[in-house]
């Protein structure tokens, strides 16, 4: 297994280039089963998880292709496929493979997906998913780990899911736009993302109204095409916002190139409020930090608040903060992996249930942790370039699966920072 040495204490200076959203790129290499025609997405960055869901894509006889000139450039070919299942090896190791299962229900009226199963940050339920494609029609049983689903053509309905979830939004999207008649999706996250997929999805054909609300209008076509031009995915909101506090953290002067500033109100209003400067470009943004950073309370929440997936960096930078700040974290059940590992890096957090009560001190202390999940593992990379000697992150194919060459990125901007393959 891969670890990551960092040896703290610099600052940080020069240029990054954010890659493409992972959580756009995953539902929309799933798009691609809506349609036998090629679908070509430009800006998908390389990650693991990209590689699983072209995996996944594959083991159903959907083809993938990269750019030689440019792999960032990926084609997917759902012309020919032959099975529609998605086998518990690959979905267990990545949750967003459910997002197979609209789609192939969809299209083809039948799919046979694996639970994902337990996760480190929270038991994350798929029930929301089940009941909005009952309610389309499907006929739905869950035996022996797998969910077996079938339908003739599925049925437009009005959905209200029990809360906001953003790929169970995104399955029930993706299988409305091929139903027959009109679905409202009501409660429908409103995460950037979202709306990435909903232009893929309305320049392949479907007919969607309420792009980025909380209420989606679906009215069902009977076939779905390639988009005329490749389909540009967003930027990383959240690699974004986990380079913005990397600098808040360590102090600097960074530009982050091809960013989209707009995507990460309630985290850069956080960071100016611990009075770090966040100037927003026209396709990047600059920031800049000059002194030890205030402590900040939060809450995660869904979009346009807080993002979960920002709440374990944030509160990096709340560890070698001035003041004591309160991180609450109200989506996900479990995701304080990362508490215990930033006290071991001195760091003093006491958590009192969905609250963590972060006590800033000047200076961590490096040593050995352990990655347990994908934003922990930024956090801990955030702390061990602030931390005083050497610090060394185990476990980093949590990192791998969301982050684009997280450590070539921060190499280029001054960090001291080396994988150690393992
Ligand atoms: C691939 C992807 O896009 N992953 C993101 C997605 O995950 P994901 O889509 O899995 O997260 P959800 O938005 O579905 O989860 C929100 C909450 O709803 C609960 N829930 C969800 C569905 C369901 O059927 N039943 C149920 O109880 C979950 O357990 C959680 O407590 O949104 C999360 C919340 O912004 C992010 O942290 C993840 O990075
Ligand atoms: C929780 C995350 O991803 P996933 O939903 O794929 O586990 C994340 O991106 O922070």
């Amino acid at each position: 297994m891969d670890k990551l040495l960092i040896r703290g204490g610099r600052t940080l200076q020069g240029e990054v280039t954010i890659s493409g959203a992972k959580n756009a790129a995953l539902p929309e290499l799933c798009a691609a089963l809506l349609t036998p025609e090629p679908v070509t997405l430009a800006n998908v960055p390389l990650l693991k998880d990209v590689s699983t869901t072209l995996k996944v894509l594959a083991q159903l006889g959907a083809s993938s292709v990269r750019d030689p000139a440019d792999a960032s450039v990926v084609t997917v070919d759902a012309s020919s496929i032959t099975s529609t299942e998605a086998t518990y090896d690959l979905v267990k190791t990545m949750r967003a493979s459910i997002l197979v299962l609209g789609p192939l229900l969809a299209r083809f009226g039948i799919a046979r997906v694996s639970l994902p199963g337990g996760c480190a940050i929270g038991s994350r339920p798929v029930d929301q998913h089940i009941k909005g494609l009952r309610a389309m029609g499907a006929e739905i049983r869950v035996e022996h780990g797998y969910i077996h689903a079938t339908a003739s053509r599925l049925k437009g309905a009005r959905i209200t899911t029990d809360m906001v979830t953003v790929t169970g939004t995104e399955n029930l999207l993706m299988a409305a736009t091929l139903a027959e008649g009109e679905t409202i999706l009501e409660n429908a996250a409103q995460e950037p993302e979202i709306t990435d997929l909903v232009d893929l999805l309305v320049s392949m054909g479907a007919q969607i109204e309420g792009r980025g609300t909380s209420r989606l209008r679906i009215n069902g076509v009977e076939r779905l095409h390639a988009p005329a031009v490749p389909h540009r995915i967003i930027p990383d909101r959240i690699e974004t916002g986990t380079f913005l506090c990397a600098v808040a953290a360590t102090g600097g002067d960074v530009t982050l190139r091809r960013a989209d500033a707009s995507h990460l109100d309630a985290v850069i209003d956080k960071l100016r409020e611990a009075g770090v400067t966040v100037e927003p470009g026209e396709d990047s943004i600059r920031v800049v930090a000059t002194r030890r950073p205030k402590a900040v309370s939060f809450r995660t929440s869904e979009h346009p608040l807080f993002p979960t997936d920002m709440q374990a960096q944030f509160m990096a930078v709340n560890c070698i903060a001035e003041g004591v700040a309160r991180v609450t974290e109200t989506i996900f059940e479990n995701r304080f992996m990362h508490v215990n590992e930033l006290v071991r890096l001195g760091a003093h957090i006491a958590v009192d249930g969905h609250t963590a009560i972060v006590e800033g001190i000047p200076k961590l202390s490096g040593a050995t942790v352990m990655a347990t999940d994908l934003r922990a593992s930024a956090s801990l990379v955030i702390a061990g370039l602030v931390a005083e000697g050497a610090t060394t992150v185990d476990r980093i194919y949590h990192l791998d699966r969301g982050y684009d060459a997280m450590e070539v990125k921060l190499r280029a901007i001054g960090a001291d920072i080396e994988r150690i393959p393992g």
